[in-house]
């Protein structure tokens, strides 16, 4: 399903959570939906689910707008954080309610799954712990098979091997059911080798919207005699930079790996979680 932001802008009495994002999500891909706390992710996560109405400007799904419209909200899942079920139900409810919701859902991976995570049908919400509470919320966004599945930062309390088996699940399921996943979170060295696409948010606006190859193979920190260096990245795009006696580390974006080579400095890769920290980091702002 298409996804276009236009202008879109979303306030909460005097906070700006999210101000003139313009952008396209086209292609069925994992898409990492980054940055720092207060970005405003889980704002645009719930306006594309269609859990309230933007301030300004659009968010249309196949041209239409998901607030309020069943119809629409039926081809999007949103798992939050946190509290996605009414507590008094049982974990069989869940299923249940969820099942006549989207047209698209697979009871039998959705039992399936239940077992896998050790979970009881018959237990109450209230009655589960933190990470039996994502994993079921793990649980409906896979067995949902809607066209848009939105996790937001879907793991509290779920232990290291659980969270490993939820990304091998959303890799599984996504190349047998290819869709549009959008997946927020913080511990993003754990799953960056997941993102086909990443957004990164910052102060509520577009700080960058990249393939993740496309990073991977253009971000390099590189090292070598400070006038060198300063020589070299002149009219380069520098976002970090370190000095130790007099050689300077350097941080560059969109550059190439040969021309780098050729100019006979160290380099090295940056993580994904590195370069969003040198991107959104006002303190390690670059001093030229
Ligand atoms: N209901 C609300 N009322 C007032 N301000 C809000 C509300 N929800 C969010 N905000 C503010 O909007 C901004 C964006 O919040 P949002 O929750 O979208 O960020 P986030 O990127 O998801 O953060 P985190 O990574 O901490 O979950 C923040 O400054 C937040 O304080």
């Amino acid at each position: 399903m298409k996804i276009e932001v236009i202008n879109l802008s979303k306030r909460y009495g005097k906070k700006t959570a999210l101000q003139n994002l313009n952008f396209l999500i086209e292609e069925p891909k994992i898409y990492g939906l980054l940055g720092k706390n207060g970005a405003g992710k889980t704002t645009f996560m719930e306006l594309l689910s269609g859990l309230m109405r933007a301030s300004s400007g659009e968010l249309l799904v196949d041209g239409v707008t998901p607030f309020d419209n069943q119809r629409m909200m039926e081809n999007i899942c949103f798992v939050g954080e946190a509290n996605n079920f009414k507590k008094e139900l049982k974990v069989k409810h869940v299923l249940n309610i969820n099942r006549l919701f989207y047209p698209t859902w697979d009871h039998s991976l959705a039992e399936e799954l239940i077992a896998n995570f050790n979970l009881d049908m018959d237990t109450k919400v209230k009655a589960l712990s933190k990470g039996m509470e994502s994993a079921l919320g793990i649980v409906v966004g896979l067995a949902s098979k809607a066209a848009i599945t939105i996790f937001d930062e879907p793991y509290i309390g779920l232990d290291a091997s659980s969270r490993s088996y939820f990304y091998e699940l959303l890799i599984e399921h996504y190349d047998k059911y290819p869709r549009t996943i959008i997946l927020s979170t913080h511990l993003i060295d754990e799953v960056s080798a997941l993102f086909e696409e990443v957004i990164i948010l910052e102060n509520g606006q577009l700080l960058l919207k990249e393939e993740a190859e496309t990073l991977r193979e253009s971000c390099f920190s590189i090292s070598g005699e400070r006038q060198k260096i300063n020589n070299f990245t002149a009219e380069k795009k520098v976002i970090y930079q370190k000095d130790f006696m007099n050689e300077r580390t350097v941080v560059l974006l969109e550059e190439d790996r040969t021309t780098i080579e050729n100019a006979g400095f160290s380099i090295h890769t940056v993580s994904l979680q590195d370069l969003i920290v040198y991107l959104t980091d006002k303190k390690r702002e670059v001093k030229q």
